[in-house]
């Protein structure tokens, strides 16, 4: 089969995703670029969270092939198996914590990986969210804010390859904002994770992205660098998208 995938982390060619038997995905092709952080915008319903569980190779597409590291997977090909998926993670908006402190929450990916757990590392890592005083404290005790901080600091704590955020900040105030934002550009300068964010905050992907894709009804409508898209968008629902005046 022919594909353009070469130099890209993700290539998607010909994804359409149904629920039941409705379309809720159709993405003729897409590249993801290695060590970018990229935003996917879009009205409610239009196939974002979707799109992340295809990357994260939670589910199949229904149709069509994602190239990932120049290896094929989708709906004629097998899902990953368990060393590729580990490579990849997912902070969801609302993160399940398991029942116990925060340290351990925190060293729970390095434990199933069997890979060596570095006490003064992990210390860093809660320090850089704020959260080094609260390590031994129960993980269901926390606040919003702090659950999320801990569940960004738990994606990172293994130095992902590919770090999946899905509404990562929503309902958060402008301080945890700032303390995740911060860590989510450190973790892409400093070790070159590929960001994927799904936001709907677009400001958030003005601060944030390189790329920035816009669906809507599960197609792309629109793929440009952040600064265009902002700055210039080429289509006009992307510029009714920015001005606020989707209603959705
Ligand atoms: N497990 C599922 N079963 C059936 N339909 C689903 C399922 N998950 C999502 N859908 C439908 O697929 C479509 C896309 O949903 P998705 O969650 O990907 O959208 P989204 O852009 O992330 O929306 P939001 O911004 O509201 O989170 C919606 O119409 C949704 O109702």
């Amino acid at each position: 089969m022919m594909n353009n995938s070469e130099g890209f982390l993700y290539f998607l060619k010909g994804i359409k995703h149904f629920y039941q038997k409705k379309k809720v995905l159709s993405i003729d092709e897409l590249g993801i670029i290695p060590g970018e952080i990229f935003g996917i915008l879009g009205p409610s319903g239009a196939g974002k969270s979707t799109l992340l569980r295809l990357l994260n190779f939670l589910e199949k597409p229904t149709y069509g092939t994602i190239f990932y590291s120049g290896e094929k997977y989708g709906s004629d090909y097998p899902l990953p198996q368990l060393p590729v998926i580990r490579e990849i993670t997912t902070v969801f908006q609302n993160p399940i914590l398991l029942n116990t402190t925060v340290y351990k929450n925190v060293i729970y990916p390095l434990k199933i990986r069997g890979m060596k757990v570095e006490k003064k590392k992990v210390m860093d890592l809660l320090t850089l969210v704020g959260l080094s005083e609260k390590a031994c404290s129960p993980a269901i005790k926390l606040s919003g804010g702090e659950a999320q901080r801990v569940a960004l600091a738990r994606a990172l704590v293994f130095n992902p390859r590919v770090l999946l955020l899905d509404e990562p900040t929503a309902n958060l105030d402008p301080a945890n904002i700032s303390i995740i934002e911060r860590l989510i550009t450190q973790t892409n300068k400093t070790n070159k994770t590929t960001i994927i964010i799904v936001t709907h905050n677009i400001f958030q992907a003005k601060r944030l992205c390189s790329r920035v894709l816009l669906l809507n009804e599960g197609k792309p409508v629109e793929l440009n660098t952040a600064k265009n898209f902002f700055e210039n968008p080429e289509c006009n629902f992307a510029k009714s998208f920015i001005e606020g005046k989707i209603i959705y």
